[in-house]
């Protein structure tokens, strides 16, 4: 009745009773379309609108028990896991060092305390320093390996992360998941909107890994938030083209198919309480509110066989590793 009446102020009432049913029709067959596509796109978001999740939080921790229950098989162990971000980061550490050292000898001595401030980003171009490494050599250098984004291999894929240098042998933590992390009941919302790089982990905590937009902005105010004294707490670099540590690029992983299998997986990796304060400033990700009382979950792309150089990653987006 309701949907006559609509008619009749949309279509002349000059057709015919066949055509009036056939023009019925089609606008039926357009509702359907229309409320599968809501529906769907609800189903995909109602994981990230904090009212349904309060509403189904019993459900939600049903499963993630019976999730969390299933996938305890990890590649490799958490302590294998430190040994190589704390390995890197130690080397990135004593380039930077370095190259503040180097900077500061080449400047007169009026500009040395401007730029040894923690707050500035900004710095003269006196190209690279002597001894000092750009922290992609260091990588190759400290975990013999290097990878990079570049044009993916795929058609219509995008941008893709390769092994550009040396050798990654099995079980390596090849790539770091960078973000900002949202626990399960905080808002992600409007961030999320036409977002392909949030990540779920077992347990609904997200990582928004996009380095554009609002996502970009949320970073960057949480990770200027933490600090303790002197020291940052995150890196932000892997906002921009020169990402100081270079693992930072997982969010750039494409998904497999049947022709590329995946060779490597997620594996969720809380930082441990004894992780050096001096080093956390290479971690990639912060947690969106300053008084979250978990450790900050960190998630590694962990290489399911030996890799060599030139090949593209590739993970199952479905797939995370507890
Ligand atoms: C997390 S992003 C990965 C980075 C992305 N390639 C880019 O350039 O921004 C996920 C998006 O990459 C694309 N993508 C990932 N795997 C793909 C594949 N196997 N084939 C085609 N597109 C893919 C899809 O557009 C997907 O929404």
């Amino acid at each position: 009745m309701a949907l006559s009446r609509w008619r009749s102020r949309f279509f002349p009432s000059t057709l015919t009773d066949g055509e009036n049913q056939h023009v019925s029709l089609h606008v039926q067959i357009m509702f359907r379309i229309v409320m599968k596509r809501i529906q769907d796109k609800w189903k995909s978001y109602r994981h990230r609108f904090v009212p349904w999740i309060a509403l189904n939080l019993r459900k939600n921790e049903r499963t993630i028990r019976q999730v969390t229950e299933r996938s305890k098989d990890r590649l490799v162990s958490d302590e294998v896991v430190s040994e190589t971000l704390l390995h890197l980061f130690r080397a990135l550490l004593r380039n930077d060092v370095a190259q503040q050292g180097e900077v500061l000898r080449l400047l007169p001595a009026s500009t040395q305390t401007r730029y040894l401030s923690p707050e500035t980003t900004e710095g003269p171009d006196i190209g690279e320093p002597e001894g000092v490494h750009r922290p992609i050599e260091t990588m190759l250098n400290t975990v013999g390996f290097c990878i990079e984004r570049k044009p993916s291999s795929l058609p219509f894929a995008g941008t893709g992360v390769f092994v550009t240098r040396g050798f990654v042998p099995k079980g390596t933590t090849v790539a770091m998941y960078p973000g900002t992390i949202y626990q399960a009941y905080e808002p992600i919302l409007f961030q999320s909107i036409g977002n392909p790089f949030v990540f779920r982990c077992i347990d609904h905590v997200l990582i928004d890994g996009n380095d554009k937009g609002i996502s970009k902005i949320v970073y960057r105010s949480c990770s200027g938030r933490d600090r303790i004294g002197p020291f940052r707490l995150s890196d932000i670099t892997w906002l921009t083209a020169n990402t100081e540590n270079p693992l930072a690029v997982g969010q750039y992983v494409n998904n497999c198919s049947n022709e590329r299998a995946a060779n490597v997986c997620y594996q969720e990796y809380d930082v441990p309480e004894a992780f050096p304060l001096e080093l956390r400033q290479y971690l990639p990700n912060v947690n969106y509110r300053h008084d979250t009382q978990r450790p900050l979950r960190c998630v590694v792309l962990v290489a399911l066989r030996d890799i060599c150089p030139g090949e593209e990653l590739f993970s199952n987006y479905f797939t995370i590793v507890h």
